[in-house]
C-alpha cells in the first residue's frame, strides 16, 4: 500500500506583485537597447494552509524588447489575473491556467509567474522539487553560456578569457544588429580569433536585419566560424527566416519567432528553423515551455534554454523546465543571475564547472531575502533622515 499522500488540496489566499529594480554588473548591449538595470516582477502566493510560492515575470528594457513591460505585468496581476484565482484551488495547477487563459488574452510572463509560484507552493507541500512535478528531471545540472555585449571588442575578450579560467563558462554569445553590419561581423571575427577554435561563438541580432542584409552578413560569420545564429530577421519574417535556414550550414535559431507550441508546430511545418530558443515567460510558464519542447523534439529541432535575462527566481524556474525537457542539445543562456550586481534571494544559484546546477530541496528551491527585497522594491517606503548641523 502507497504511504498516505501529503495533501496537496488548499486553495489561494493572496497573490502580491512587487516590482524590484537591481543594477547589473555592467552595461549589457542589445540591438534594441542597452540595460544599466534589470526590472523584475516577483509574484508570492500564499494559500489558506499556510504555504507559499514565489515566481518571476522579466523583461528587457521595458517595452523596448517585447510587448509586455514590468508595470504592465504588474497591472494584468493585480488587476485582472489574481482576483480570478483567490479562492481556487492551489494545486491544480492545470485547471489554474486554463482559468487564466479562458478570461485573460495574452500576458504570457504574467501567467508563467503565477504558474511558477502554484509549483513552488505545491512542491512545497508534497516536499518535491518543481522538475519533479514536472515528471522528472532528466538532467540536473545544465551548460551556461555567457552574452558578451558590454559595447567594446576588447573589453568582451577580456571578459571571455577571465571567465573560462574560473571555469564558468566556455560558449559565448554576441548580441549584434545594432550598427552597419560588417561592423559587427568584424567585432565577431575579431573575438572569435582572439578565444580560438575550441570556444563555440554564437550570435543574437534580435531582428535586426532585412533579408539581405542577413544573407550577406551570415555568409561572413559562418566564414569567420561562428556556431550558431539567433534571429537574424525580423520575428514576423518567417519565410526569410525559413530561406536563411535553408541556405547556410550555420544553424538558425528562432527566439523572437517562437513563443508557445503552436508557434513551433508552424515553424517546424515551414522548415524555418534548426533551434528553438525556449522561454517560461514567452510560452507563459513551465508546462507550456515543455509542450513546445514536444514540438520540437517531435520535429527534430534542436533545443536551447532560453533567457529573457531574469534573476535568480525566474532562472531558477527556468532551469526546471529545461531539467524536464526531451532533450537540451544547445544548453542554457541561464545567467540571468550573474548579470545583476545584486539579488533577492537568500543564497543564489550554484554556477560551477561551466553549468547551473539544481538542488533535490522542494518547490524551486530558493528563499526570498527579505531585507534585500525590501531595500530593492520600486514602492519602498523611503524613510527621510533627519539631517543633524
Ligand atoms: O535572447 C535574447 O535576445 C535576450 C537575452 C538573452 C541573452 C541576452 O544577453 O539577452
Ligand atoms: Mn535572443
Amino acid at each position: 500500500m502507497n504511504p498516505t499522500p501529503a495533501t496537496s488540496s488548499t486553495t489561494i489566499e493572496s497573490i502580491e506583485s512587487i516590482i524590484v529594480d537591481l543594477p547589473t554588473i555592467r552595461a549589457h548591449q542589445l540591438a534594441m537597447t542597452t540595460l544599466h538595470r534589470q526590472s523584475l516582477v516577483i509574484v508570492r502566493l500564499r494559500c489558506a494552509d499556510g504555504s507559499t510560492g514565489v515566481g518571476e515575470a522579466t523583461s528587457i528594457g521595458g517595452l523596448a524588447y517585447g510587448d509586455q513591460s514590468p508595470e504592465s505585468t504588474q497591472l494584468a496581476i493585480d488587476t485582472y489575473l489574481a482576483p480570478l484565482l483567490i479562492g481556487q484551488d492551489a494545486g491544480n495547477v492545470n485547471a489554474a491556467m486554463a482559468l487564466m487563459n479562458r478570461h485573460v488574452q495574452g500576458q504570457s510572463y504574467a501567467k508563467s509567474a503565477i504558474e511558477t509560484a502554484l509549483l513552488d507552493a505545491l512542491g512545497h507541500r508534497l516536499g518535491q522539487p518543481v522538475h519533479a512535478l514536472l515528471g522528472g528531471a532528466l538532467r540536473t545540472s545544465m551548460p551556461v553560456l555567457w552574452t558578451l555585449a558590454s559595447g567594446d571588442s576588447a573589453r568582451d575578450v577580456d571578459e571571455a578569457l577571465g571567465l573560462m579560467e574560473a571555469r564558468r563558462h566556455r560558449v559565448f554569445k554576441l548580441k549584434i544588429g545594432k550598427g552597419d553590419p560588417a561592423a559587427n561581423v568584424a567585432h565577431v571575427a575579431h573575438i572569435k580569433r582572439a578565444l580560438g577554435d575550441e570556444v563555440l561563438i554564437t550570435v543574437d541580432v534580435n531582428q535586426a536585419w532585412d533579408e539581405t542584409t542577413a544573407q550577406r552578413s551570415i555568409a561572413a560569420l559562418e566564414q569567420a566560424g561562428v556556431g550558431l545564429v539567433e534571429q537574424p530577421v525580423a520575428r514576423r519574417h518567417r519565410a526569410a527566416l525559413a530561406r536563411l535556414a535553408a541556405r547556410f550550414d550555420v544553424p538558425i535559431m528562432a527566439d523572437e519567432s517562437i513563443n508557445g507550441p503552436e508557434d513551433a508546430l508552424e515553424l517546424a511545418q515551414e522548415a524555418a528553423a534548426d533551434v528553438f530558443a525556449l522561454k517560461i515567460s514567452k510560452a507563459g510558464g513551465l508546462l507550456n515551455t515543455l509542450r513546445t519542447a514536444a514540438v520540437a523534439e517531435a520535429a527534430g529541432i534542436g533545443l536551447y534554454g532560453g533567457t529573457l535575462l531574469e534573476g535568480s527566481i525566474g532562472s531558477i524556474a527556468s532551469a526546471h523546465a529545461f531539467a524536464a525537457c526531451p532533450q537540451l542539445r544547445w544548453g542554457t543562456e541561464l545567467f540571468g543571475p550573474l548579470l545583476l550586481k545584486d539579488d533577492i534571494v537568500t543564497a543564489r544559484p550554484d554556477f560551477r564547472d561551466f553549468e547551473l546546477h539544481l538542488t533535490q530541496a522542494p518547490g524551486l528551491g530558493v528563499s526570498v531575502d527579505e531585507d534585500k527585497l525590501a531595500f530593492y522594491r520600486r514602492d519602498r517606503q523611503r524613510t527621510a533622515v533627519a539631517v543633524t548641523a
